[in-house]
């Protein structure tokens, strides 16, 4: 009796939804981006007690443990990674790696190809994303207070002892934050600063634009393909602090050169939108 009630209302229930998720492009675009973050939240909760049994408590070397989980969510969402140049990870002890942030689905992309002994610099606020920021912690994420310069740059000279002592690279995303509009924003110093302080080389990422695929704006999140470049580390030994700006803007334009031939789009002329290319 109770279960036939039971079917009586879920079956109509689910029915209606999915005639309303067929209907809305919003909300089929918002329960996909919705079951991303249900996903990143049960997996996280599943991996703590595992790198917890495993390493005993925040160290990097649970980033092996959530790569390994992480890397199964691109089969969920019909994602493809094409990597080039992953030789280039292979440098001698610390290294940072800088990369184009476009959104949250950037998990998926740093996780194929993280290099053992890496961690990430994120903001504060992630850990409190309950079981997320809770694996983030484990992993050995550096958070820093993007709202506090001078609290972001001791976070980061204490990085920098870490890096040498401990062998450890370091990712950032030195737009500061995701940037979906295909183009990259200009570079926050912190990552050449850390650099050039450490004495250790830049390794330059990049993964061509979302924008044919996961798209906010038109609702779109469909399967897609991803083409990434791991560029030539770019040594920093012999600079100093004066070389910093110079280091950045190499980067920056090697980079957005690159973001716009694996896109497939022309680069922007005076702040106007990419055409594509011929
Ligand atoms: C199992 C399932 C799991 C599912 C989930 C899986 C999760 C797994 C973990 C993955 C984790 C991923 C985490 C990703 C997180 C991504 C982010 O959060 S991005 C946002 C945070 N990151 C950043 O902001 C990094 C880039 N920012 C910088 O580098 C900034 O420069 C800064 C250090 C943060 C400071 O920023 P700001 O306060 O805005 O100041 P600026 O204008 O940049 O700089 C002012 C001034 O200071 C100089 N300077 C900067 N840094 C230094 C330094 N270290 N030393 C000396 N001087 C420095 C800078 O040059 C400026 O001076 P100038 O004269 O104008 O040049
Ligand atoms: C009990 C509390 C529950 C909180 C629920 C939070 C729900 C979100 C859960 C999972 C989301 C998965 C996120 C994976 C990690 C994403 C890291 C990321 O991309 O952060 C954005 C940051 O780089 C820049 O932030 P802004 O663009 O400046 O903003």
């Amino acid at each position: 009796m109770e279960s036939g009630g039971l079917l009586l209302w879920a079956l109509p229930s689910a029915l209606l939804l999915a005639l309303l998720l067929q209907l809305s492009p919003r909300l089929r675009f918002r329960a996909k981006v919705l079951s991303y973050c249900a996903l990143c939240l049960m997996a996280s909760a599943l991996t703590a007690p595992a790198c917890l049994l495993w390493n005993g408590g925040r160290t990097v070397e649970n980033m092996r443990i959530i790569k390994n989980v992480v890397r199964s969510f691109k089969y969920l969402y019909g994602l493809r990674f094409d990597v080039k140049g992953l030789e280039h990870f292979q440098v001698e002890g610390p290294c940072v790696i800088v990369s184009n942030h476009q959104s949250v689905l950037d998990m998926m992309g740093l996780m194929e190809i993280l290099p053992d002994r890496c961690v990430q610099i994120g903001k504060r606020e992630l850990l409190y994303f309950g079981s997320v920021g809770l694996i983030m912690y484990l992993g050995g994420v550096i958070f820093i207070n993007r709202k506090s310069t001078s609290n972001a740059k001791s976070v980061m000279s204490g990085v920098g002892q870490a890096m040498t002592t401990d062998n450890v690279k370091v990712w950032i995303y030195p737009e500061g934050t995701r940037n979906g509009n295909g183009d990259l924003l200009p570079f926050k110093k912190g990552a050449f600063h850390l650099a050039i302080q450490t004495q250790v080389p830049v390794i330059p990422v990049v993964y061509s634009s979302f924008t044919t695929f996961y798209n906010p704006e038109k609702n779109l999140f469909t399967s897609g393909r991803i083409r990434v470049e791991v560029l030539p580390p770019i040594h920093t030994s012999g600079m100093t602090a004066t070389d910093v700006t110079e280091l950045c803007d190499t980067c920056y334009t090697t980079m957005r050169e690159t973001f716009f031939r694996l896109s497939g789009t022309a680069r922007r002329v005076n702040g106007s939108t990419p055409h594509l290319a011929q």
